[in-house]
Parts: structure tokens; C-alpha cells; sequence
């Protein structure tokens, strides 16, 4: 982050930078928006009684609450401000996510967060690994696997970001990305040598079981590679940040090209499954409530206290009943609908925001 930030400063178009690591004591860089000042991490660790990893689930959860806001912020940022001219408007943003990556990418909050974002802006992912510590087929592989799980839950385009290349060099990895034969030979040698797990994982060889399951994982993933970017990166000295910047470039014309009427279509079919839902849960509940209605009014009618009163008082031989049973439900009707569809705050608003935060408890 704090690389392709001083880049982008550097080049005079600095970006728009949001943190949302909760749990992070120091950041080297300044960020525009930072959930660290919307939520007290320690604090909900406390109120809520979690671990670090629930603390930073449920910090995720409430600023989650806030997208709407955040992303409007950033749309207004993104054009010509007419009452200050001179600002110029911002043309990208970062966003830090926790290092507990299962934290964002499988937590609803996580989802609501990117996909807020795609819907407003091309968005693409940049999986960063740890290159010396991915020397190993055994340990290539699961980082493979990792990202490749990213990459179909969040269906947004990935660069791989093969950091630290001034420790190890990443060629390794793009061979193995590209030649299926060259990480055959490197999964031979490691067999043979049993360093499955390089220096920080274990030896396994001799079973024949890691070989074979890592030999057919490789073969799996071959279709993955072909989706994505790769580029050996060097944070710590600057080395291959052109390219990433290239990458990005080349993902961000994929994603309006193949993402985004993808995405659309998604949203589509999910507002039409939800309208579908939302009109069956209705329809459910009218036809509950006006046998309620009905039962009420046989055992208990109104009670009129002012005769002068021109109250319409409804009896078993009034004639109105049925078109005035008509206009309640239909007048109940358009208020459960605007609620269920959100635009009555103080219904569902807070309370559905509870009950998602209990069941995340
Ligand atoms: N040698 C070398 N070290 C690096 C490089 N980039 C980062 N580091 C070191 O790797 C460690 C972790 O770096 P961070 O930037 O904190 O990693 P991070 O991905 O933000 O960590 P979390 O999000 O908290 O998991 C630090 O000690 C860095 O100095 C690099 O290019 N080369």
C-alpha cells in the first residue's frame, strides 16, 4: 500500500485511500477514510465479548452499515467539484483490506463492500503474496488455491502480486503459471527430496499421496492462470510497480468489458428474485392479517364515545365493509412494501441490523 501510494504521489495523481483493518496499530501512509475512526476495535472486542478475529468480523459488520455513505462520498470525489474548481478529482482509490483475508472475503460485510464499490467503479483485486515463502510446489499450491477461491467469490479481476522479489526472484512462479511440465519437474525434485513444504512446511515425500493431489491440483488450475495478471513486485525497492500499474490498466479495461454487464445481469437476477420474495412474503402476510382483522372485528367492534363524531362505524349489515377492508389492506399493503423494501428506516433499519448482528454472535 504504501508502495503504490508514494508512486502514485509521485506521479502527481494521488489516490484515495481507505483503510479497513481495524485491528492495525500503524499505518505508514495518511488514509482519506479509516474505519479505525469509526469503529473502536478493542471496544467491541469487549462489548461483544469476541476474539481478535470476531472483533475485527463485527468492527467489518458496522462500518459496513455506513457504504452507502462512503460510497456516495466517493462518487462526489470522483467528478469536478463546481464550487472548488481546483480540486482535482480523484481517479483512483485504494482500499486495504484486514490481513485476516478470510475475515473480508467470506464475511457478508466483506460482500457488501465490494460489491458497493464494483457497482460504482472498476474494481479489481490485487492478491499479495509472500514470494520467498512460496518457493515450495506444496505451499505455491495453496496460495493458488486461496486466491483462486477469491477470485470466484468475489468474480472481480485478479492481479497476483508477487512481493518481495529483492529476497526471491518470482520467475519460478510465472514458469509454473505457464509450463505444466516445469512444475511436474519441481514437484519431482521436491518428491524426491522431500521438501514438500519448503523451509516452513514439512516433509511428506515418500507416501506419494502430496505428489499425486498437488499433480492433479496443477492441472485444475491451469484454467485459473489463464484469468489472471501476474507480476513480481519488489515493496521494499520499488522494482515491477510499472507493471502492476500496467496490470491494473489491463484489468480495469476487463472489467468493463467483461465484468461489469456480468455484474449487471447479476443484479438484475437478484432484484427480480427479491421483488419475487418480497411479493410472496407480502401476500403471505395480507392473507394472515385480514383473517386477524376479520376475527377482531366480529368479537370487538368499535366502540364509538362521541355520537356528534362523524365516524363510519362498520356493522354486520353495513354494506361498505368488504371495499373498506379493500382500502386497509391495500393502504397496509404499500407500507409493508415500502418497509420491506427498505425506505422505512425506522422499521427495518436498526432492528434487521440487530438481528444480523446476533446471528453473526
Ligand atoms: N524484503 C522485503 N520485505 C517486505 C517487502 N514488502 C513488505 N515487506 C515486509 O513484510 C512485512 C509485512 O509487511 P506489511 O506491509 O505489514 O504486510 P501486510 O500485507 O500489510 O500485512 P497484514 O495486512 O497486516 O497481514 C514487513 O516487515 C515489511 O517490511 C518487500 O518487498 N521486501
Amino acid at each position: 500500500m504504501q508502495r503504490i501510494n508514494a508512486h502514485l504521489h509521485s506521479k502527481n495523481t494521488p489516490p484515495y485511500v481507505i483503510n479497513l483493518d481495524p485491528a492495525v496499530l500503524n499505518v505508514p501512509f495518511e488514509s482519506n477514510i479509516d474505519i479505525r475512526d469509526s469503529v473502536n476495535y478493542e471496544e467491541v472486542m469487549k462489548q461483544y465479548n469476541l476474539g481478535p478475529n470476531g472483533g475485527i468480523l463485527t468492527s467489518l459488520n458496522l462500518f459496513a452499515t455506513k457504504v452507502d455513505q462512503i460510497v456516495n462520498l466517493l462518487e462526489k470525489r470522483s467528478k469536478p467539484d463546481p464550487e472548488n474548481p481546483d480540486r482535482k478529482p480523484i481517479d483512483r482509490i485504494l482500499v486495504d483490506t484486514p490481513g485476516q483475508i478470510e475475515a473480508f472475503v467470506w464475511s457478508a460485510s466483506g460482500t457488501i463492500l465490494l460489491e458497493s464499490l464494483a457497482s460504482s467503479f472498476p474494481t479489481i483485486i490485487a492478491y499479495i503474496i509472500d514470494t520467498p515463502r512460496t518457493a515450495s510446489t506444496s505451499t505455491f499450491m495453496s496460495n493458488m488455491l486461496y486466491a483462486c477461491s477469491i477470485l470466484y467469490k468475489t468474480k472481480l479481476p485478479m492481479i497476483l502480486v508477487f512481493n518481495k522479489t529483492d529476497v526471491k526472484d518470482a520467475s519460478f512462479a510465472k514458469e509454473w503459471m505457464t509450463d505444466f511440465e516445469a512444475f511436474q519437474d519441481a514437484l519431482r525434485r521436491d518428491e524426491n527430496s522431500d521438501t514438500f513444504g519448503g523451509q516452513e512446511g514439512f516433509g511428506s515425500g515418500g507416501s506419494g499421496y502430496m505428489g499425486s493431489l498437488l499433480n492433479s491440483m496443477s492441472l485444475v488450475l491451469e484454467e485459473f492462470y489463464s484469468h489472471l495478471s501476474m507480476v513480481g513486485v519488489s515493496s521494499r525497492v520499488g522494482t515491477g510497480i510499472d507493471e502492476f500499474f500496467e496490470a491494473v490498466e489491463e484489468k480495469r479495461k476487463e472489467f468493463l468489458e467483461d465484468y461489469l454487464p456480468e455484474l449487471e445481469r447479476r443484479r438484475e437476477e437478484r432484484e427480480e428474485r427479491k421483488k419475487k420474495t418480497r411479493e410472496q412474503e407480502l401476500d403471505k402476510m395480507m392473507q394472515g392479517m385480514s383473517v386477524d382483522v376479520n376475527n377482531v372485528a366480529e368479537k370487538r367492534p368499535i366502540k364509538v364515545t362521541n355520537d356528534d363524531d362523524d365516524v363510519d362505524v362498520p356493522s354486520d349489515n353495513d354494506d361498505d365493509d368488504d371495499e373498506d377492508d379493500e382500502t386497509t389492506r391495500e393502504g397496509l399493503q404499500a407500507r409493508y412494501a415500502a418497509a420491506m423494501e427498505g425506505k422505512d428506516e425506522g422499521i427495518l433499519g436498526d432492528a434487521s441490523f440487530a438481528k444480523y448482528l446476533h446471528m453473526q454472535r
